[in-house]
């Protein structure tokens, strides 16, 4: 049974009919300009255009092998397909595109990712030469492998040792203990030929710490296992099981002098030690993926928020009025208030991502001529941003599957795969409630450099002891978010307090810091957040005099919902510190309310101007046309399951069972 389907349904049209601004002008603001909406949207139509690239059957219906297979054709599909077409891999990456074509943990992902940036970032002139062209081109294809069975927070407790051999001018890879097995990295199990390895450099009988190692493990021309090598894959997981992440087990394997990556730190064919000019500059490749994280994480939780959204444009459920016609489920206020401060998230994140980009760039700008000092504050915020924004995504995601009541369940929602993808980024690439602690340190540590008289770094710099006065009214968004640094300050105040009273009690600093840490962490999160608040206000004003008035409104709504959400969410720490009243919160409370309300009329538009085709979305509830229950019916038919009326395990079981004599 198949309908002819309508361009748009009816409620999706009378909802893009009531769109107050121009669409193009924030789709172009959300890719950074309008060059990069048309790249973007000529990549995406020759991958459109590429058949090879999409799903014959739902990976849902393959097995483990099939699974990871299917996912390596696409894959291999995609590069060459790019490549062809004078693009690079990072388009696709920048874009969102072509991974949202194999979102369910790709072979090549780490490849094109910390592999790739590894030997950009950590290589010496020789290495990147020999390096780089082969990794390029595909010619080595390789995995970043750091994580043990034993650690993978604790990167200083790792047990892979690389001892060096001046006789032979070898190092000697070896995983000492069971707990010493590489364990979880992406691609590592069965794809990858070569990986870098994170393991602890030991010289003449002292150690110097983890280091990073270039390791073929895999011959070139047959792919078997090189000898002194174990290596497969882990089986499966909570998602992303189209991935082959493996587990890795050095015998005493032996890699030339050559392979350590010698950029910053480097050993002397004698094996003496050159230290580098920062002790973490061998983390380098995780701070990196970590600014890259926020981004994908701001990217799948769009594309969770347009299809709950569309889909609750579409779907009427209950009577609000006794005898009155079903209602849109969106004109719920509940149901706002589930979507809409998401929707305002992802904007606050992409502003946020592009504005940690930009340190980004400058830090490593710096770093090239030996400028060590930004180092700190960009750690600290990609560390906490990527915290924020991993949680956020994950938990505006499940939101907006729980918003799609029964149907948001449905593997042809997409939603349990884009839930199950990126709550991963949780755990990987630092786990958050660590990376939080780390941020907690800079702020101690920040808020102490003050009390003497230190000047700040700019990301701190509201933390400082005396701070001025703001002169923004209190319910202006300017005073709003002051009332957040307030907040902020108060709290790191008080924890600086907690563990000096610890200290003196006669609590070592460690113990009082463990003994302070949830309070910590609440910290670390609240500081970034007042961090994404400030870049979501600058962008929007930065942005006013540029824009049409219906976006500029549009965006300051956005930024406003962002704002007043977030000061609820902290009201008790805000009223502790005195920087707002109960009675601000109660006005503050019912503008959110009318906020909800005005958002709502736009929402379909909004998500519309995210601008994310069909065949990326990949769900039967959020297609462009609304046209949700045709596509779940004829979804539903492709189950094996009713390839025949009666099943086998009728005959097997059922049968059986109902003869039997109970
Ligand atoms: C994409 C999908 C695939 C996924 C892949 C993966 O998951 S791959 C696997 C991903 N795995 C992970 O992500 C593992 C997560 N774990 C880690 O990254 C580290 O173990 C750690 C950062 C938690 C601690 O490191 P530690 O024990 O060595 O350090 P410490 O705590 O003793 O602090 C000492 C000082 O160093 C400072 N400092 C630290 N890092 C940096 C930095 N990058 N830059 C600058 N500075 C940094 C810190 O602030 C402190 O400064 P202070 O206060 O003295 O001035
Ligand atoms: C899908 C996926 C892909 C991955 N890909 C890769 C990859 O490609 N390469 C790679 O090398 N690794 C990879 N990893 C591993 C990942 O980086 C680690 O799992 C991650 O760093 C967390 O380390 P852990 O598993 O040891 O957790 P643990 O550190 O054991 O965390 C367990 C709990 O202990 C807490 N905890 C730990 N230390 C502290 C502390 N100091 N203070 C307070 N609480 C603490 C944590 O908050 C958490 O609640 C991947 C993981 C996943 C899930």
């Amino acid at each position: 049974m198949s309908v002819v389907v309508p361009e748009c349904c009816d409620d999706l049209k009378r909802e893009r009919g009531r769109c107050l601004f121009n669409k193009e002008e924030l789709t172009n603001i959300l890719d950074g300009g309008p060059k990069l909406t048309e790249k973007r949207r000529r990549i995406e139509k020759m991958l459109i255009n590429t058949p090879e690239l999409f799903d014959d059957v739902s990976p849902d219906y393959l097995s483990h092998e099939d699974r990871y297979s299917n996912e390596l054709r696409k894959a291999t599909q995609l590069m060459t397909t790019l490549e062809k077409n004078g693009f690079t891999y990072n388009d696709a990456v920048t874009t969102g595109t072509g991974l949202w074509l194999l979102m369910d943990g790709n072979p090549l992902s780490l490849h094109i990712s910390m592999f790739l940036d590894t030997i950009k970032g950590q290589s010496n002139p020789q290495q990147l030469q020999e390096w780089l062209p082969l990794a390029e081109k595909f010619k080595i294809i390789g995995t970043y492998a750091q994580t043990e069975l034993g650690h993978g927070t604790f990167v200083r407790g790792l047990e892979t040792t690389a001892t060096y051999d001046s006789t032979t001018k070898e190092f000697v890879l070896h995983s000492p203990t069971i707990t010493a097995t590489k364990w979880w990295p992406g691609a590592l199990g069965k794809t990858s030929n070569h990986a870098v390895v994170m393991a602890q450099l030991y010289l003449g009988g002292k150690c110097y710490g983890p280091h990073i190692f270039m390791v073929q493990l895999r011959d070139l021309e047959t792919h078997r296992t090189l000898p002194g090598i174990v290596v497969g894959e882990i089986g499966p997981r909570l998602g992303m099981n189209s991935n082959d992440n493996g587990f890795l087990q050095f015998n005493h394997h032996r890699i030339p002098l050559t392979n350590m990556f010698m950029k910053h730190s480097q050993v002397t064919e004698d094996g003496k030690y050159v230290k580098p000019l920062h002790s973490k500059l061998s983390y380098g490749t995780m701070v990196q993926t970590r600014v890259g994280i926020v981004y994908h994480a701001s990217r799948e939780l769009s594309r969770a928020l347009i299809i709950a959204i569309r889909y609750s444009a579409v779907r009427h459920q209950s009577e609000m009025v006794p005898g009155d016609p079903e209602p849109q489920i969106l004109d719920y206020q509940t149901q706002q208030y589930k979507l809409l401060p998401h929707l305002a998230s992802f904007f606050a994140l992409r502003f946020s991502a592009r504005a940690l980009l930009e340190v980004f760039i400058g830090t490593s700008a710096g770093l090239g001529s030996g400028k060590m000092n930004m180092l700190p504050e960009l750690h600290a915020l990609s560390s906490g941003l990527k915290a924020v924004a991993t949680n956020d995504a994950v938990k505006g995601t499940d939101i907006c599957r729980l918003a799609c009541g029964g149907h948001g369940y449905l593997s042809s929602s997409n939603l349990p795969r884009i839930y199950t993808a990126i709550a991963a980024g949780i755990t990987y690439e630092g786990e958050n409630t660590v990376l939080f602690l780390q941020v907690a340190r800079y702020l101690i540590k920040s808020f102490r450099a003050s009390s003497q008289g230190q000047t700040l770094p700019f990301s701190v710099s509201y933390l400082r002891v005396q701070p001025p006065s703001s002169h923004a009214p209190l319910m202006s968004d300017r005073g709003l978010v002051d009332a957040l640094g307030a907040g902020v300050r108060w709290m790191v105040g008080e924890a600086e307090r907690r563990l000096q009273q610890l200290v003196d009690s006669g609590h070592s600093p460690h113990a009082a810091w463990n003994a302070c840490s949830v309070h910590l962490v609440q910290c670390a999160d609240a500081h970034t957040r007042y961090y994404i608040c400030e870049q979501f206000v600058d962008a929007v004003s930065k942005l006013g005099e540029t824009v049409s008035s219906g976006v500029h409104e549009v965006l300051r709504q956005l930024c406003r919902l962002y704002i007043l959400h977030r000061v609820i969410q902290t009201a008790g720490i805000l009223l502790r510190c005195g920087a707002v009243d109960g009675k601000a919160l109660t006005s503050i409370e019912e503008e959110e309310c009318h906020l909800l309300a005005t958002l709502r009329i736009q929402a379909v538009s909004i998500v519309d101007a995210i601008d994310i085709k069909d065949v990326f979305l990949k769900s039967t509830l959020g297609a462009w046309d609304g046209n949700v229950y045709q596509r779940i019916y004829e979804e539903a038919q492709k189950s094996p399951l009713n390839k025949s009326d009666v099943t086998q395990g009728y005959y097997q079981y059922l049968r059986p069972l109902m003869k039997a004599n109970l």
